[in-house]
């Protein structure tokens, strides 16, 4: 296998499969399953919003692709600075059944130079999640632009119990970037290797998706690099990393559902 088939397959284990639109409807969200246990191996999860979460189980239930996690969105998008709502929206999140869920950081409380209630939010989330869901933290790395605000929101999330900080919502203007890949991931190393690293929103093909994994690899070295650490949400990188690897596009595989 060549160098861009091996992260193409990589980027398909890694993957959270995302759909997060106004219009998702039973029918996509099933689709979505469907997509998710792909010929190329199933992803490592689907992320959608709370509602469909029952759906997705017994979709996945009925596909055997029970090992495809359940991701959700909390505190989405706006990243308020509400944490009674953004607990309540966790709470709400696992009982519905979700493995992971995935809440925005109250970035614009940063900017504006808060860094406590950051922490306090993200703890919060994080005491209801213990051992039932495991908790990834949006610092909504293109809003808060500078290099020292993303560092600061990785520190902030990493100290208060993170198990994995990702990079956007998918819903601004500036998403995922390498550079702030970079600061992310060199936040994780200086604090704590067992956090993961989320690249989420505009990654959309199998050359992109293998730029992020040789960064990964390149700071935190080949044996830290695995579904538990490492994850991407995209959308619509799927369809490009199969082909990648020679199998037929997504569209025509989902067409009948
Ligand atoms: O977390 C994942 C993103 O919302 C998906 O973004 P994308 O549509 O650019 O792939």
């Amino acid at each position: 296998m060549n160098d861009l088939k091996h992260a193409a397959q990589q980027a398909i284990n890694f993957m959270d499969l995302t759909s997060l639109n106004t219009n998702d409807s039973a029918e996509k969200i099933i689709a979505l399953c469907h997509q998710a246990s792909s010929v190329a191996g199933h992803t490592a999860a689907i992320c959608i919003y709370p509602k469909f979460i029952g759906l997705a189980r017994q979709t996945l239930t009925q596909l055997g692709a029970n090992d495809i996690k359940i991701a959700t969105v909390t505190n989405f998008p706006a990243g308020d600075a509400d944490i009674e709502l953004a607990v309540k929206e966790t709470v709400a999140a696992i009982e519905a059944g979700a493995d992971e869920v995935d809440v925005v950081f109250p970035y614009r409380a940063l900017m504006g130079g808060d860094e406590q209630i950051g922490f306090d939010l993200v703890k919060g989330c994080k005491a209801i999640c213990n051992n039932k869901a495991i908790l990834k933290v949006i610092i909504e790395s293109g809003e808060l632009n500078q290099p020292a605000l993303i560092k600061k929101a990785s520190e902030i999330a990493i100290a208060a119990g993170a198990d994995f900080i990702k990079t956007s919502t998918g819903k601004v203007a500036i998403n995922a970037t390498l550079d702030a890949a970079k600061i992310m991931l060199e936040a994780i190393k200086e604090h704590n290797p067992k956090c993961g690293f989320k690249a989420a929103g505009g990654v959309k093909d199998a050359t992109q998706a293998a730029q992020y994994l040789q960064l990964a690899t390149r700071i935190l070295g080949d044996e830290w690099l695995s579904q538990n650490t490492f994850r991407f949400g995209a959308s619509s990188l799927l369809n490009n990393l199969l082909v990648t690897l020679g199998h037929d596009e997504i569209s025509s595989q989902s067409s009948q559902y």
